[in-house]
């Protein structure tokens, strides 16, 4: 499934010394307790390659991906976007990485607005955006449902009027209106009837490769991560402790953590 990694081009997303630091209610001003959710994680991404994430719940894959897609300002380290150092503090660069770098989350049921068409939700990001007119929108619309195997009638319908599997394409559709340059992609199958996991894995795979997308793929599922990613990274108490090609990861794991994660529970797209 996964493709070659792409010639060592310029990452189009970068983090460096990346450190999401929560103070918790508990402690004292004088002792405050910390959690460190993400302590020192470099991390790239380049066009045409997917870099999976993987580790078990709490090791901080939500908190990289919400400062990934511009969700969270750090406490310390750098974001950077095509080698440039961007800060979602200054609303212009705020507002183009919204447009750059897209997430598609965990349940989209949840993420995907229910009283609203699946034309509207589409249409949504555009006029957000100030792109194009009426017209454009609309024929936008069309381009992105056939992008993502969905019927144009589907337009006319609410998400709930169809499957969680072409919800989740609903989803990706949205994800994709502004044409980002990457999509991070947070637990994207893990809500999924298992029989449309591997449909929706597919669908992002033939997506990044026809639109040359950096994908972030995260999951704690290392089997559902190996079948998409041509790149690992490993999460373990937030850094990223094993980091390599996902063949490799598999033949020759090289910390302990790793080697726990492939010896435990059966993957869920494969059960
Ligand atoms: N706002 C916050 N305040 C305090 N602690 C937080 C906050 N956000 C996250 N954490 C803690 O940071 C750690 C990492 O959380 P995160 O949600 O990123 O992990 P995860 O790997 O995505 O887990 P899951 O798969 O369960 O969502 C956890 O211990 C979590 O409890």
């Amino acid at each position: 499934m996964s493709t070659e990694a792409p010639a060592r081009t310029t990452p189009v997303l970068e983090l460096r010394g990346l450190k999401v630091h929560h103070r918790t209610r508990t402690g004292s001003i004088f002792r405050p307790n910390i959690v460190k959710a993400v302590d020192g994680v470099d991390f790239t991404v380049r066009r045409g390659e997917t870099v999976g994430v993987v580790g078990e719940s709490g090791c901080g894959k939500s908190t990289l991906a919400s400062v990934l897609v511009g969700l969270q300002q750090p406490t310390a380290g750098e974001v950077l976007f095509h080698g440039q150092p961007i800060s979602i503090r200054r609303a212009a660069e705020r507002k183009r990485f919204g447009q750059d770098v897209a997430v598609v989350f965990q349940d989209p049921s949840t993420a995907l607005n229910p009283r609203m068409t699946i034309q509207d939700i589409l249409t949504d990001p555009l006029q957000v955006h100030g792109i194009g007119d009426a017209r454009s929108r609309a024929a936008k619309v069309k381009d992105l449902l056939a992008l993502v195997g969905l019927p144009y009638t589907a337009a006319e319908v609410t998400p709930h009027q169809v499957s969680g599997g072409q919800r989740q394409r609903v989803a990706i559709a949205r994800a994709l209106a502004l044409d980002p340059a990457v999509i991070v992609a947070d637990e994207p199958t893990s809500a999924l009837d298992v029989s449309v996991r591997a449909q929706v894995l597919n669908l992002l795979a033939d997506l990044k490769r026809e639109l040359n997308l950096g994908m972030v793929f995260i999951s704690h599922d290392i089997q559902t991560v190996r079948y998409v990613s041509d790149r690992i990274c490993v999460m373990y108490y937030g850094r990223i402790v094993e980091e390599g090609p996902a063949e490799g990861i598999f033949a020759s794991p090289k910390d302990d953590y790793t080697r726990k994660l492939l010896g435990a529970a059966p993957s869920l797209l494969h059960p």
